[in-house]
């Protein structure tokens, strides 16, 4: 088993790595039961693929849930969901000493860990990340959320599980369009400070695809490794630091509004759209060479992601998508700092884009 620590100075805690970490949970989760009982929350889908497995690891353990079930997708990240969750853990008569589990993907986690952080003003909760985008990167760090009208994760709080458990064989029963999600993901700690992990992901695409243990566990390993090591630089996205891990993300987040938060466009197929962009715009502002950007976009294309507005299934003219780009949390005193890269590998931010010529950008590429 790997263990990768998130090194907070009030809040530390642990991420353990290993393929076929599910059977064992019970024994792991153990002392996070109040009489031998856990509050799990899931999704729809997970219920169908993890939550069996899951339940009977428990009881070989000698422990029982009760279970809160999602619909599946980002609908699930609403207010009206929020409130039936919190309903329901209200009428499990939660306990501040309570950990929460949240076994799914991104959206299971970013919900739960804010309900964990609201009810009763906060308890605990674990995560055991069931896709390659959670294991990779929404269940560490803390950020946790739901939409609004005017947009992504625009309600929330910074709140740490105790806790986050991968298994890697869960991704066995990923649909490949999730996975190729997840990598976008996976693709971006390259693309922010680590040019050698960017090859690793090139050269090993077809093996991580194929379902390679080893290659797949090396690029959890990895991903996580660098988002403990950011979170644990800029816990708030106070310093600059942290901002990192939105690379492409400014870009996506409004890409995802226009396409409604559903499934015609995914969050890491958001995001893959939005790096390329990143590094085009890199490119047009005279920072990064374009043969840089053209890599980026072969190799999200080779994973079957969308690289262009048009992929992304997003035919709005640029002013519109840049309406939605003014509620991006990093907007300071009118203006929004971007991520953009001076190369592979060297991602910065810069408070020197303009809107306008962000929309100009935005219709040039159309
Ligand atoms: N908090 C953060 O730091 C952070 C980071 C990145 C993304 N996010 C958020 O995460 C969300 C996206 O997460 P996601 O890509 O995991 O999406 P998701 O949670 O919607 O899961 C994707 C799909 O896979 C299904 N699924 C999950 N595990 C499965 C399994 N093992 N087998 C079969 N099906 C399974 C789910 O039911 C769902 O249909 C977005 O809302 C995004 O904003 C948060
Ligand atoms: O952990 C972070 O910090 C990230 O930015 C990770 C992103 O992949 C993630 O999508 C995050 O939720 C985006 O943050 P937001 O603050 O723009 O909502
Ligand atoms: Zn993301």
């Amino acid at each position: 088993m790997t263990v990768i620590s998130v090194d907070l100075s009030n809040r530390p805690y642990d991420i353990h790595v290993r393929a076929g970490l599910l059977a064992d949970i019970g024994s792991v989760l153990a002392p996070y039961a109040r009489d031998s009982r856990l509050l799990v929350i899931t999704d729809e889908n997970v219920a169908q693929a993890v939550l069996p497995k899951f339940e009977a690891a428990l009881r070989s353990a000698g422990l029982s849930s009760a279970q809160f079930i999602l619909p599946a997708g980002e609908t699930g990240k609403s207010w009206a969901q929020l409130e039936q969750l919190t309903d329901w853990l209200l009428e499990q008569h939660v306990e501040r000493s309570d950990h929460i589990i949240a076994l799914g993907g991104g959206v299971v986690g970013d919900i739960t860990g804010f309900a964990a952080h609201i009810i009763k003003r906060g308890c605990a909760f674990v995560q055991i990340p069931t896709t390659l985008l959670a294991q990779v990167d929404s269940s560490v760090g803390g950020k946790t959320a739901i939409n609004s009208a005017a947009g992504k994760n625009l309600v929330g709080a910074f709140h740490q599980p105790s806790l986050v458990l991968i298994d890697p064989e869960l991704l066995s029963t990923l649909p490949t369009r999730q996975l190729a999600a997840g990598f976008a993901e996976v693709v971006k700690y390259g693309l922010i400070d680590d040019a050698p992990f960017f090859d690793f992901c090139a050269d090993n695409l077809d093996s991580f695809f194929a379902g390679s243990p080893d290659i797949r566990a090396q690029a959890i390993i990895r991903s996580v490794q660098s988002k403990a090591r950011i979170v644990a630089a800029d816990e708030t996205e106070r310093t600059g630091t942290r901002a990192l891990l939105n690379l492409g993300h400014t870009f996506g987040h409004a890409l995802e509004a226009d396409t409604g938060f559903s499934d015609r466009l995914f969050h890491g197929e958001a995001v893959a759209a939005g790096m390329a962009l990143a590094f085009r715009y890199s490119v047009r502002m005279g920072f990064c060479p374009a043969e840089d950007a053209e890599r980026v976009t072969e190799l999200l294309k080779q994973a079957g992601l969308p690289t262009s507005l048009s992929e992304a299934g997003v035919s709005a003219e640029g002013a519109a998508l840049v309406d939605y780009m003014r509620h991006d949390k990093k907007m300071s005193a009118g203006t929004l700092p971007f991520l953009l890269a001076r190369g592979i590998g060297q991602t910065f931010l810069s408070n020197d884009v303009a809107l306008d010529d962000v929309a100009a950008f935005l219709d040039s590429e159309v």
